[in-house]
């Protein structure tokens, strides 16, 4: 008998995003559909390989997605809105795209969804506390749910001709069932019995195919249920274990304890279990007594959402009680959650700093690293005396390494007291200062930051990397891209303006690159949504900033024209959410130092003259604890940072923010606290109802309710933007509402943002004529 070792699902891009360029290869008709099967085909193969050779024994199969699980979930059960070419038998996959990406209009292959006028995109929204999206499924209350789609199947067969036994995944039905939107008030899990035939016809299929296991993930274990999610899963697995009683389910949660759902997920008939031993520890001993013997633990030991090599030792101690105490049988190592929010492959980071690559395992490391965690388990740690060694040199490398803590950083955060987070004055007082300095029209326009990322940018930046252009030639163009820019948000009439973000690869990891205590990749790509990746900066030690980052940019910018010029950075809490954090200190901490490098920026900024400073805070609400009761505390610190950064500035100096993807309602008291002069969310796609929010709290500052959807290639047009600021100003007073876009331009084209900001810049005009304040 031997320890298990599985991974639940596997990084799916590609190890050098093979996946996105076939995607937007076959989006924009430059391969046909062959040639993408292939390409997805052969990633697959190559995976399952990969996990094989490296000792994995539980490998998964329908991991894989051409863009979301969810999406393949409900393309599986037949649960496609009418408009994207299905009516019956299989979903073909250019319906899938639809659903992914709209219908109708022209195309583009900037592989954003929304793209073409005809039949929008299904909404996207994040994965729990992720930055990986996915798509929402729409669930009316006549749902009919049909087999559309033998993906799974289709999967696990075709690892078995490969020679591989693999655990299909599959999205369970009561996490599916939640995560989708309906009508309001339509109540989804009402739906549960209609949706299980289908669930049952695919484990069926799955059985009858040879599959023994199959794992259901079911994260909603790890938030607030109510009872009648409870039920739904009470149902599920009873009706699923009684239909298909020769397929055993792995039960998996993550992101989270079990906590207060745990002993409900004991009692499911399901014959293994999953714990997310790196969030949820407690659960372990919580579990103890209360498992029964004959159902299999799946200990989720290493962490699956960061990339920091694991103390196995430590592991080590957790798991050798419950191994003698349950036996190899009935024990399987595995990671936390899936690997796909991790990058593949460490190896690959031949341009990073030896030390700090020597501290790092993504998800080919840390499948190592489970392998070796099951040697030690069966024939004792000699057996793996090198690899355990090796690991505690790295991480006594890293615990002692003088690039980590820095003194300065760490006298200052200590010497932080309340007054430094605080404006000299209310916003009221700071607003009529404003006023009266920049002498704006009532409904002032600007935009979010960033202007169209064209390809020539980006191959001005690749040329740059590769050495093949100079930096001062790099920095040439861009200026004459901002220059550009710059004269033609003058021409069309912007009352603010901003230089286009045209030197920033990400507005995440550009900060990374300059701000000391952070690593970076070349190829750490982690899937964000579609094709579309993120290589999260990895912040390794106390965080200094050696110099301005941003304010030669901006300089060059405000030299061009006598409107104001805002100043752009990314926040605080924005670049701790979307980076790999540290775990030697806790969130908070990591943050304020950020907070107080980003603070010397803004002070820098405002040496320079800038008047008009915006701080990015687009992450805040991604980084909200699951769990209800762990949102105060973040909340505190999360503000407390980005206060941090923007209140170092006089009173005549305005702090802008900006906030997109938001939900505010069950946070507004906290946007409140941030005390930015003025905020801009996203709201054109609901229609302005984001603003209930702020008018039900009085929210006193300024705002601009974004009146442009720049998810689409659609150009609003004046009257349709002129209607959303009439809407606003149902919610709002005329003298606090700007007018601008729900978020940046940069995955936009030229033509389309030329056109769409015209419109509504002469939207703006017709309401000051109509309007007096
Ligand atoms: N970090 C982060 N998270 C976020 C967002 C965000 O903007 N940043 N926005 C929200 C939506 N998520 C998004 C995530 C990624 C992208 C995005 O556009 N990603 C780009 C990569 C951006 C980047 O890092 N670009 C680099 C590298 C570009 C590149 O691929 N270069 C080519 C060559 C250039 C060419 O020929 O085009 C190469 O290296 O092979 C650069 O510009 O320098 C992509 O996947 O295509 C957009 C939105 C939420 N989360
Ligand atoms: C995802 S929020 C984006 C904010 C950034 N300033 C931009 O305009 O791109
Ligand atoms: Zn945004």
């Amino acid at each position: 008998m031997s320890l298990a070792i599985a991974t639940l699902g596997t990084p799916r891009i590609g190890p050098r995003r093979e996946l996105k360029f076939a995607l937007e290869a076959y989006w924009s008709g430059r391969i046909g559909r062959a040639e993408l099967l292939e390409t997805a085909a052969a990633l697959r193969a190559a995976n399952w390989a990969d996990q094989a050779a490296r000792g994995v024994a539980v490998i998964p199969s329908n991991d894989f997605s051409f863009y979301d699980q969810m999406l393949d979930t409900a393309v599986m059960v037949g649960a496609v809105p009418a408009g994207y070419g299905w009516t019956d038998g299989m979903v073909s996959l250019d319906s899938y795209f639809a659903m992914a990406r709209g219908v109708g209009g022209e195309d583009c292959a900037c592989g954003h969804p929304g793209h073409g006028g005809g039949v929008p995109a299904l909404e996207m929204t994040k994965w729990f506390d992720t930055n990986y999206h996915y798509l929402v499924p729409e669930l009316g209350p006549g749902q009919r749910f049909v087999l559309a789609s033998t993906k799974p199947v289709d999967e696990f067969r075709e690892a078995k001709a490969f020679g591989i036994h693999t655990r299909p995944v599959l999205v369970g039905p009561v996490t599916f069932l939640r995560l989708a939107k309906g009508a309001a008030g339509f109540d989804r899990l009402t739906l549960i019995d209609r949706l299980l035939p289908v669930y049952v016809d695919v484990l069926k299929l799955l059985a009858a195919n040879g599959a023994d296991w199959v794992q259901m993930d079911e994260p909603v274990l790890a938030t607030d249920i109510d009872a009648a999610a409870r039920a739904a899963l009470i149902r599920a697995y009873g009706l699923i274990a009684s239909a298909v009683p020769n397929l055993k389910v792995m039960l998996t949660s993550y992101f989270g304890p079990l906590g207060d759902n745990l002993d409900l997920a004991v009692s499911l008939p399901t014959a293994g279990l999953h714990l997310d031993l790196m969030r949820g520890r407690d659960d372990l001993a919580e579990i103890g007594g209360r498992i029964p013997d004959g159902k299999v633990l799946s200990l989720g030991v290493i962490d699956g959402r960061n990339v920091w090599r694991a103390d196995l030792d430590a592991c080590l101690d957790l798991l050798r009680p419950i191994v003698a105490r349950r036996g190899f049988d009935h024990i399987q190592l595995a990671p936390s959650c899936s690997l796909l929010h991790v990058p593949h492959d460490v190896e690959a980071e031949t341009g990073l700093d030896p030390d700090i690559r020597s501290w790092l395992a993504f998800a080919r490391q840390k499948m190592d690293e489970l392998a070796v965690l099951g040697r030690a388990l069966e024939s004792g740690s000699d057996a793996v005396a090198d690899a355990l060694a090796a690991t505690r040199a790295a991480r006594a490398s890293r615990l002692s390494s003088r690039r980590v803590v820095r003194s300065d950083v760490r006298a200052r955060l200590a010497a932080v007291t309340l007054a430094l987070a605080e404006r000299p004055a209310p916003f009221a007082e700071r607003a009529a200062l404003q006023r009266q300095r920049f002498g704006l029209p009532p409904f002032p326009t600007t935009t979010i930051g960033s202007f169209p990322q064209t390809q020539d940018v980006r191959r001005a930046r690749q040329a740059l990397a590769k050495g093949a252009i100079s930096e001062a030639d790099y920095r040439d163009f861009l200026k004459t891209e901002t220059a550009a820019c710059v004269r033609w948000q003058e021409e069309i009439g912007l009352d603010v303006l901003v230089h286009g973000e045209f030197e920033r690869n990400d507005m995440v990891q550009y900060f990374g690159e300059k701000l000391d205590g952070f690593a970076f990749t070349q190829h750490g790509w982690v899937q964000s949504y579609g094709s579309r990746c993120v290589r999260p900066p990895i912040l390794y030690g106390d965080v200094a900033r050696p110099e301005p980052m941003t304010v030669d940019w901006w300089r060059h910018a405000q030299s061009l024209t006598d409107k104001p010029m805002k100043a752009m950075l990314t926040g605080p809490v924005t670049i701790l959410n979307w980076s790999f954090v540290r775990d030697d200190i806790g969130r908070d901490a990591a943050c304020r130092q950020i907070a107080l490098a980003l603070r010397d920026e803004v002070a820098d900024l405002e040496d320079a003259g800038a008047a008009m400073i915006q701080i990015d805070e687009a992450a805040l609400r991604e980084g909200l604890p699951i769990r209800k009761a762990d949102r105060a505390r973040y909340l505190d610190w999360a503000v407390e940072s980005f206060r941090l950064t923007s209140s170092g500035v006089g009173n005549a100096t305005q702090i802008h923010t900006h906030m997109c993807y938001s939900e505010f309602n069950d946070i507004i008291a906290s946007i409140a606290a941030m005390d930015a002069d003025v905020i801009s969310i996203e709201c054109s796609r609901s229609k302005m109802e984001l603003l209930t929010a702020f008018a039900d709290f009085h929210y006193p500052n300024d705002i601009g309710p974004g009146v442009y959807d720049i998810h689409s290639p659609r150009v609003p047009s004046v009257e349709e933007m002129a209607g959303l600021i009439r809407t606003a100003l149902g919610h709002l007073p005329a003298e606090r509402i700007w007018i601008n876009p729900d978020c940046g331009l940069k995955t936009r084209g030229w033509p389309e943002v030329q056109a769409a900001l015209a419109n509504m810049v002469a939207a703006a005009r017709d309401l000051r004529q109509a309007t007096t304040r």
